[in-house]
């Protein structure tokens, strides 16, 4: 059974958006609905009814789950490092723009991809060690920061991790966004992708500083609750239609962000090919242009190596007229006698050497 689309789901979450993008709608700041805050160090948690229906179609369809009970969203205001959030940018960043072969997808760069058992050893190219380790590490603490603020019943496990960059006006090429991925529509994470049952957004930029708008918004029925990206913040909810989102589009800087997705119960390791689909195109790229390279550095030895023949061919032509002549003239040096005329009283006398 695909771990992705139920029709049924889609459908649901199409009447949801459309329910939810009627008329003027009211905006908070999620951050100033106060609810559940314990301090400077816990997580703000809002603890929100979860949505039957969507579990209930994809069920019907054949997708097994084990359900989520308890339905909310938390936000750790400084969860990365700055270190981390520059080496997690540095990472993307090299990635897209081509100076590794680091499989993307668009301007998308799965982080899950290298650590998945049998994707493992064919896609396993050019991440460094360190930076997979340093990303699993980072993927465990996340993993963590749910089952302590959400509280699932069963134990997590990771189904997606794209380090993702938004731009506009987008790049295009190898770098453009993927229209399926853009999060400007309004979705829920689970009824795209049925093995998605808890989301988290690490961002790695800030709103007001590298861009403008890019806020998170959660399309609530009673309006929508922003939350405006801080750099190293961590967001995280349940990706059903309680949670039904979209992202205002960024405008002056991309926008880097870490997206995660975990899942509970029996779906296991999302397929290979569901992983590996669109990426690596960046990979293909790279090698046709070393291939290119290696054409034209061929070429150039090519021109080089006639050109040298060439001259060494003439140098050997002047040398040989040059000893030619030298030999002409010794033996034209040879054969003029050299004579001297002497007169005497015996009469002239000549003695040639
Ligand atoms: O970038 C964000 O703030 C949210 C991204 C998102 O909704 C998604 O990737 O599904
Ligand atoms: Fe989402």
């Amino acid at each position: 059974m695909s771990t992705r689309t139920c029709p049924a789901a889609l459908e649901l979450m199409r009447r949801a958006v459309d329910e939810r993008s009627k008329g003027e709608r009211a905006s908070f700041d999620l951050l100033q609905v106060r609810e559940g805050h314990k301090g400077d160090f816990v997580p703000w948690i809002w603890h929100i009814p979860c949505e039957e229906e969507l579990p209930r179609v994809q069920r019907a369809a054949g997708f097994e789950f084990s359900p989520v009970q308890d339905c909310g969203r938390a936000v750790w205001e400084s969860f990365a490092s700055p270190l981390e959030v520059a080496m997690l940018r540095a990472f993307a960043q090299k990635s897209f723009e081509g100076h590794s072969d680091i499989p993307h997808r668009g301007a998308e760069v799965s982080l899950v991809l290298p650590l998945h058992q049998t994707c493992h050893s064919t896609k396993r190219t050019g991440i460094p060690a360190e930076v997979m380790d340093f990303a699993w590490s980072l993927l465990r603490r996340v993993e963590g920061a749910i089952l302590e603020a959400l509280m699932p019943s069963t134990p997590l496990e990771l189904r997606g991790a794209l380090l993702r960059r938004v731009q506009l006006p987008a790049l295009t090429g190898h770098q453009q966004m993927m229209p399926s991925h853009d999060s400007f529509a309004a979705h829920a994470d689970r009824a795209t992708v049925a093995a998605y049952h808890y989301s988290a957004v690490l961002y790695l930029d800030e709103a007001g500083k590298d861009f403008e708008d890019g806020e998170l918004l959660f399309m609530d029925r009673d309006g929508d609750l922003r939350l405006a990206p801080k750099s190293g913040q961590l967001v995280a909810f349940t990706s059903g239609l309680e949670n039904l989102h979209r992202v205002v589009p960024p405008h002056g800087g991309p926008r880097y962000v870490l997206a995660m997705w975990f899942g509970t119960g029996p779906n296991g390791p999302i397929p290979c090919d569901e992983l590996t689909s669109g990426f690596g195109a960046h990979v293909e790229k790279q090698r046709s242009t070393s291939e290119g390279q290696v054409t034209e550095i061929a070429i150039a030895m090519i021109i080089a190596m006639v050109f040298i023949i060439a001259l060494a061919a003439e140098l050997l032509r002047s040398l040989c007229t040059a000893a030619r002549y030298y030999m002409q003239s010794q033996k034209a040096m040879v054969k003029v006698p050299i004579c001297s005329h002497t007169s005497g009283m015996f009469g002239d006398h000549k003695q040639c050497a």
